[in-house]
């Protein structure tokens, strides 16, 4: 994947709030017949994708966080640790409430978690075709005064109402960054986009421009083993031998830097354990072979 020049904002969202508050409409109207990735899989990992949102200058990629949702457990009134640590990871968060309900439990259940982490809230007021505009400030102070929320925004999710605000206030907590999927790509296995990207990172991060940034990254296996570890083998492709040489290091020493910066990454954003396999392979002009920039989920206009 190429950088783009002109510069480029990207990041993850977790999207939060209690059932039937509109978190899927919402989706559907801001990905619409933008849709890039959807997985209809069961989970292979804890934090589902909801949908990717490509424009020619930013990428929102919005998490589902299912256990933040979790009232009770098995261990009572406790919250997923995994939750906790994606919410930690990502740029912004989107707490949607529905106005035409109210407040209720579940959203102070989930304000209560939301208060153990830093990132910036947005507070989403969905519904708001249900009620009149005059009950509105009333309601933004009373969740107002339940906690210092980044920004709120109503909208509706069904019609559309404000919602390009919303998307618009959640570019300002973007970082500059990858475009992490292709624009079009319709795929089973989200993740594995990301899990490369990462590791691609790591290795532009600790090498200089010996390491051209074409330099690909195929994931060959991943997959939840039995113990819950995700098992992650990935090649990184290379040009030359001597890039080979750069990347895996003296002993071996660089390429488990690498390994080891990008499972930091890889685990927070999985919530999983991971265990990862790196190999480096010399693949001559791969970059000009039709079938293997395929194979790589490269787009064709990269
Ligand atoms: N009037 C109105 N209805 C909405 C709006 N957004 C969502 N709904 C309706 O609310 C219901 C629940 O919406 P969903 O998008 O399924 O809610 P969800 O948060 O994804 O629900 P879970 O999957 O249970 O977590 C559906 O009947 C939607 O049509 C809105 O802005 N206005």
């Amino acid at each position: 994947m190429e950088q783009p020049k002109h510069s480029f904002k990207s990041g993850f969202v977790a999207i939060v709030g209690r059932p039937n508050v509109g978190k899927s409409t919402l989706m559907n109207h801001v990905i619409g017949q933008k849709i890039a990735i959807m997985s209809d899989k069961p989970q292979t990992t804890r934090n589902k994708i909801h949908g990717v949102y490509t424009t020619d200058t930013t990428q929102i990629v919005f998490l589902d966080t299912p256990g933040i949702h979790k009232r009770k457990s098995k261990l009572g009134d406790y919250m997923n640790q995994t939750a906790l640590n994606t919410l930690n990871e990502v740029e912004a968060i989107l707490f949607l409430v529905d106005v035409s309900t109210g407040l209720g439990g579940g959203d102070r259940f989930v304000i209560e978690q939301l208060k153990k982490v830093n990132t910036p809230v947005i507070l989403v007021m969905n519904k708001i075709d249900q009620v009149h505009t005059d009950a509105l400030p009333a309601m933004i102070q009373t969740y107002h005064e339940l906690h210092e929320f980044a920004a709120i925004v109503p909208i509706s999710a069904l019609t559309g109402n404000n919602v390009d605000r919303l998307l618009d206030v959640i570019t300002t907590y973007l970082p500059e960054g990858p475009q992490y999927y292709p624009n079009d790509q319709i795929t089973d296995h989200p993740e594995q986009f990301v899990v490369a990207e990462l590791i691609r990172e790591k290795i532009l991060q600790n090498t200089r421009e010996e390491i051209p940034h074409s330099i690909a990254v195929a994931i060959e296996d991943m997959k939840v083993q039995d113990n819950g570890v995700v098992y992650i083998a990935a090649v990184i492709y290379v040009e030359r031998d001597s890039q080979k040489g750069i990347i895996i290091g003296k002993k071996g020493a660089l390429l488990k830097e690498v390994g080891k910066q990008a499972r930091a990454d890889i685990e927070a954003l999985l919530g999983s354990k991971t265990f990862m396999e790196l190999w480096v392979k010399v693949k001559k002009d791969w970059r000009n072979q039709d079938r293997v920039l395929r194979d790589l989920g490269f787009r064709h206009d990269a």
